[in-house]
C-alpha cells in the first residue's frame, strides 16, 4: 500500500525539529566563537528568556503594522529563540508536540469554562496567583 501523502507543510514543518537537533548540538559543543547559539546559552537563561520576549515583542509589532512579509522573518526569529529556549530548559519538540496533540479537538472556550469551574470548588482561579503555594 502507498503511504500516506502527509499534507502540505508537513515535511517542511520537520524544520524544526532539525533545528532542535542543531541548537542542542550548539550546547554541548558550547563554542561560543561560531555559534551564536552556543554564545546565547553560555549567557544564562535570563537571557535567553529576555532575547524571546525581544523577538515576541517585534513579532506582535509588525503583526500590528499589518506588515506581512516583515512578520514572516520576525517569526523565524521568535521560533529560533523559542527553540533555543527549550534547549535551554531541556524541553524536546516531542514534549511540545505531544501537549499540541493531546489539546487537539478540545475547545479553548470549553477548556477555559472547566477550569472555572474547578476553580470555583475552593481550588485555583485561573489567573489567580494569590492562592499558588
Ligand atoms: N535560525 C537561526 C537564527 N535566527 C536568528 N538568529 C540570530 O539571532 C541573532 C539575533 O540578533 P540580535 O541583534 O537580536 O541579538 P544578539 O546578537 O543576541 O545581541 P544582543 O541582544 O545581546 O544585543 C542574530 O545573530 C541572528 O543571526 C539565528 N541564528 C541561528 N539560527 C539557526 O541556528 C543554526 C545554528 O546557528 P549557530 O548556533 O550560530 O551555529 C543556524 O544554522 C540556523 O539554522
Amino acid at each position: 500500500m502507498a503511504p500516506l501523502d502527509p499534507g502540505p507543510g508537513v515535511a517542511e514543518a520537520a524544520v524544526l525539529d532539525r533545528l532542535w537537533e542543531t541548537v542542542e548540538e550548539r550546547r554541548l559543543s558550547g563554542d561560543s566563537t561560531t555559534s551564536h547559539s552556543a554564545r546565547l546559552l553560555a549567557r544564562g537563561t535570563a537571557k535567553v528568556a529576555q532575547k524571546l520576549g525581544e523577538e515576541a515583542v517585534e513579532a506582535v509589532i509588525e503583526a500590528m503594522a499589518g506588515n506581512r512579509r516583515a512578520l514572516i522573518g520576525e517569526s523565524a526569529d521568535l521560533l529560533y529563540h523559542l527553540i533555543v529556549t527549550w534547549v535551554d530548559a531541556g524541553i524536546r519538540p516531542e514534549d511540545v508536540w505531544a501537549e499540541l496533540v493531546r489539546r487537539e479537538g478540545i475547545s479553548g472556550i470549553a477548556e477555559k469554562a472547566a477550569r472555572q469551574n474547578f476553580s470555583s470548588a475552593g481550588v485555583v482561579r485561573a489567573g489567580d496567583t494569590t492562592k499558588l503555594p
